[in-house]
């Protein structure tokens, strides 16, 4: 199985996905003055419902907030996409210290943490059937800043002593994740893939200007987790982030100037 350690990690994955060395790889290095302002971008709409947040699992790569998307309750419609997103779940990547763990920069500046909100399109049956389709999924990232403590934040790792190893989950209910975005929708958009295994090229990526802060302490709380299961040796969540991917020709568009 992949992982993110020496023998598994993020340069292994090419021998077991060759699709790691395709044309659409995510995540990348943003490069402000060289994406193309886009006046035909219109804004991004969230709408979320916290009745659909469903449960929070440790599923050994990262946690995540699964949400149910058997309606559209909590979608993304406008920005880049036509037709309307479905939220499926948020999840995080983050380092082992506060220098690294995003996975897109901006001009090589990286965030100690990223946060991811994935949505499919409604146009196929379900998550599955998007999963591989190029215009399958959209996902939006956030980046965290070292500032002051998240009280939103704080509410999913509060959840964290119930899904402390790999395989853990637990209830997670009522939680609204517009409260973990920042105040305006600013965002990058460029086509890409998704940043672990099986790496499919079916994202469209909606990475936002602005971050969320985040207190050291609740970093401390986030390296807590295990990448292991109950009865292994104990081997910390941490650098759970694939570098950035060569860009291959791509351009970034802004809908911001
Ligand atoms: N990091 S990311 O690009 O936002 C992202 C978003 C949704 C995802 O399902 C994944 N990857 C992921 O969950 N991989 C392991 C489980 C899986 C998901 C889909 C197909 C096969 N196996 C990554
Ligand atoms: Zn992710």
């Amino acid at each position: 199985a992949w992982g993110y350690a020496d023998h598994d990690g993020p340069a292994k994955w090419v021998e077991s996905f060759p699709i790691a060395e395709g044309p659409r790889q995510s995540p990348i290095d943003i490069i402000p003055s060289q994406a193309q302002f886009d006046s035909n971008l219109k804004q991004i709409k969230l709408k979320y419902d916290p009745s659909t947040s469903k449960g929070i699992l440790n599923n050994g790569h990262s946690f995540q907030v699964d949400f149910a998307d058997d309606d559209n309750k909590s979608t993304l419609t406008g920005g880049p996409v036509t037709g309307t997103y479905r939220l499926k779940q948020f999840h995080f990547h983050w380092g082992s210290a506060d220098e690294r763990g995003s996975e897109h920069t901006i001009g090589g500046t990286k965030f100690p943490c990223e946060l991811h909100l994935v949505h499919w399109n409604t146009k196929y049956a379900n998550f599955g059937e998007a999963v591989n389709k190029p215009d399958g999924l959209a996902v939006v990232g956030v980046f965290l800043k070292i500032g002051a403590a998240n009280p939103s934040l704080q509410k999913v790792l509060d959840a964290f002593d119930a899904i402390k190893s790999k395989g853990k989950q637990t209830t997670f209910s009522n939680f609204d994740p517009k409260t973990l975005l920042p105040p305006t929708l600013h965002f990058w958009t460029y086509d890409g893939s998704l940043t672990t295994p099986p790496l499919h090229e079916s994202v469209t990526w909606i990475v936002l200007r602005d971050p969320i802060s985040v207190s050291p302490a609740q970093m401390g709380k986030f390296r807590s987790l295990l990448f292991s299961s109950d009865g292994e040796s104990p081997r910390c969540m941490v650098d759970n982030f694939r570098p950035p991917q060569p860009l291959k020709g791509r351009k970034v568009r802004s809908s911001f100037r």
